[in-house]
């Protein structure tokens, strides 16, 4: 029904603009008493042999639901009845941020794709706060970022800002320096800033009696030599693995109207680059940290090869938008045939 019947209609419609309004039908549909138990009959499969132990975490399935969609956690508890195994919340900020001016989303129809650059928009990492204490049994990642109007030069306490606020309430931490839409984030990856940012939110988290597990996310756009670095870094300050990858700003290949806008590319323009990366990762670690694979995961089969290169868990964003929860359904049916 998604791809026959919602999505033509959502897709004539402005990106940003549908994507606020999906949220309103979503959270009106679940006012409507057992519509709640409808949609996870319709759309979650469990079963033991799609449990996964990751970095001491038990999910119920592999998939989660990529960073950026519900940045405020405003929906969490509606998007788990789709049947993902965990939902990352964020980019988080500590201020509220308006982030770029519109139109910042396009949507590219024949490339499967979308162009983003929103630029880290969000409510502020208490509102998130307060939301997620009325959370039910779902895994959460807390992503977290800096303030636009922070220098790189003190992003250290921005990071470490909303590490702190958002510790009780989430399960894992995502350190976002990889999106192309925040000036400079990206020089963050560099070895020595990235050093001292993860070695200083594991001391915060080693203070904790409840220490919980850190990982970086990582752009598609890193050099052989780059990756090698970020490896050695996971390694050497022993955070608990990397997400990978981020969008990327390459444009190679594209024929929709909007190839040129700014911001960073996903969906299917990405898929075997963020694969690439991973199958990198994997082959060149020493210690065997765990990898959660996101970038233009559109088709079961596309899942399949990222959990053929190694990657522990998967996320989409972009494969949502366009083939709806049944996406999610049908990746989890096919691990458990590949696993038959
Ligand atoms: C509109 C949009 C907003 C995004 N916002 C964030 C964000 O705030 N933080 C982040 O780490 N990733 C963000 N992402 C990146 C996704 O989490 C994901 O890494 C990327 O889109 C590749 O996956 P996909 O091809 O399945 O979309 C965003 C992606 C899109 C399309």
């Amino acid at each position: 029904m998604y791809n026959s019947l919602i999505k033509p209609l959502l897709f004539q419609f402005d990106p940003e603009k549908i994507h606020y309004f999906s949220f309103k039908s979503i959270k009106l549909l679940h006012k409507i008493p057992f519509v709640d138990q409808l949609i996870r009959k319709q759309f979650c499969i469990h079963s033991k042999s799609l449990e996964r132990e990751v970095f001491g975490i038990k999910f119920p399935n592999p998939v989660g639901l990529a960073a950026g969609f519900d940045k405020d956690a405003k929906l969490i508890n509606e998007l788990n009845n789709f049947g993902f195994g965990f939902i990352e919340i964020g980019t988080l900020t500590p201020k509220p941020q308006a982030g770029n001016p519109k139109k910042r989303l396009f949507r590219l129809i024949e490339d499967e794709a979308i162009i983003n650059r929103m630029g880290f928009n969000n409510e502020g990492v208490m509102a998130a706060v307060k939301r997620l204490k009325s959370k039910g049994e779902i895994i959460i990642g807390g992503n977290i970022g800096k303030n636009k109007v922070t220098p790189n030069a003190e992003a250290i306490n921005d990071y470490a800002y909303a590490f702190e606020a958002l510790f009780e309430v989430v399960d894992y931490f995502v350190v976002n320096v990889s999106s192309p839409n925040t000036p400079n984030l990206r020089e963050l990856q560099d070895k020595r800033p990235l050093t001292n940012l993860l070695s200083h939110l594991k001391e915060l988290n080693a203070k904790k009696s409840n220490p919980k597990p850190i990982l970086l996310k990582i752009a598609p756009d890193l050099n052989t030599a780059q990756l090698i670095d970020i490896i050695d870094i996971v390694e050497q300050t022993e955070i608990d693995g990397l997400i990978a990858t981020n969008t990327t700003i390459s444009r190679d290949g594209l024929q929709s109207k909007h190839k040129a806008e700014a911001g960073g590319l996903s969906g299917k323009p990405l898929t075997k680059r963020s694969t690439e990366a991973i199958k990198f990762i994997k082959e060149h670690q020493t210690a065997r940290f765990p990898v959660i694979a996101v970038g233009g995961i559109m088709t079961a089969q596309d899942a399949l090869e990222k959990l053929e290169a190694g990657a522990d868990l998967i996320q989409l964003y972009t494969g949502f938008v366009f083939h709806g929860p049944k996406l999610i359904k049908s990746i989890n049916k096919a691990i458990l045939k590949r696993n038959k």
